[in-house]
């Protein structure tokens, strides 16, 4: 799939399956996405006053928790679907958070000045873009010297049968939740593709260090079904 195809594709399914995101979510994970995310957090221990930027916001559940955890500071989440901006706009309102802002834009190009940010963010965003290291690159370019990049995705498990299993899950099991509970066969389908597709995490630790990241850190979560990097500039 070339780079245009695949980013068309990513931008039709977000914007099909938008109102039952979250919910699926939390059915094809099993609720672990919310542990994840609170320990990625926990590790990222961020300063109350900090500026962070949540790449691949979707529907803001990342940029709502780093707004709440940095009550006097400011959180812009960006992506390029308009269906899943207007879920996030939604919950923050709902949550009375005035320190987010959305903003409509491509991970491949972000709108923002270099050094910008303390915090970068993408959190089962990456597997989804057409080119991984341009991303990772202008994730670099827009973090502060000494601000942390982090990045959570789907990995790809080591352990053989559990490894068999995961990838018959997701192959098999998960597009027909997604057309039972989400009436999305397709769009779900779209989600192994990507999935298993994605680097391992040796792979993507490489391409931190590549992009110019130090002091690398990367934790598997589930027996390695997800994996978290962090990286310095
Ligand atoms: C799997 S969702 C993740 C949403 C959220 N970060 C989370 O953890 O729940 C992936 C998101 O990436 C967005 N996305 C994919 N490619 C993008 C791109 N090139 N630029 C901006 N957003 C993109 C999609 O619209 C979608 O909202």
């Amino acid at each position: 799939m070339n780079e245009q195809s695949k980013e068309e594709r990513v931008h039709h399914v977000f914007e099909t399956i938008y109102g039952r995101y979250d919910s699926m979510n939390s059915i094809i994970s099993f609720q672990r996405h919310k542990a994840w995310r609170r320990d990625v957090m926990k590790r990222m221990n961020v300063k109350t006053n900090g500026r962070a930027l949540d790449v691949c916001c979707g529907t803001g559940d990342w940029s709502i928790a780093l707004a709440e955890a940095m009550a006097e500071g400011e959180v812009i989440g960006l992506d390029f679907s308009e269906n899943m901006l207007k879920v996030a706009k939604e919950k923050t309102n709902n949550l009375k958070l005035n320190n987010i802002s959305y903003v409509h834009g491509n991970a491949m190009e972000l709108p923002f000045a270099d050094d910008s940010f303390d915090y970068v963010t993408i959190g089962f965003g990456l597997r989804n873009v057409p080119d991984y290291m341009k991303v990772l690159k202008e994730m670099y370019r827009v973090v502060k010297p000494g601000g942390i990049v982090v990045c959570l995705e789907t990995s790809q498990p080591t352990i053989p049968v559990y490894r068999q299993l995961y990838y018959f899950y997701f192959r098999f099991i998960m597009p027909l939740f997604g057309k039972i509970f989400a009436k999305s066969y397709n769009e779900y389908a779209w989600l192994h593709e990507s999935a298993k597709d994605f680097p391992d995490k040796n792979i993507l630790k490489k391409m931190f260090l590549e992009v110019g990241f130090s002091k690398v850190n990367v934790k598997s979560y589930t027996g390695g079904v997800s994996a978290m990097h962090m990286g310095i500039k």
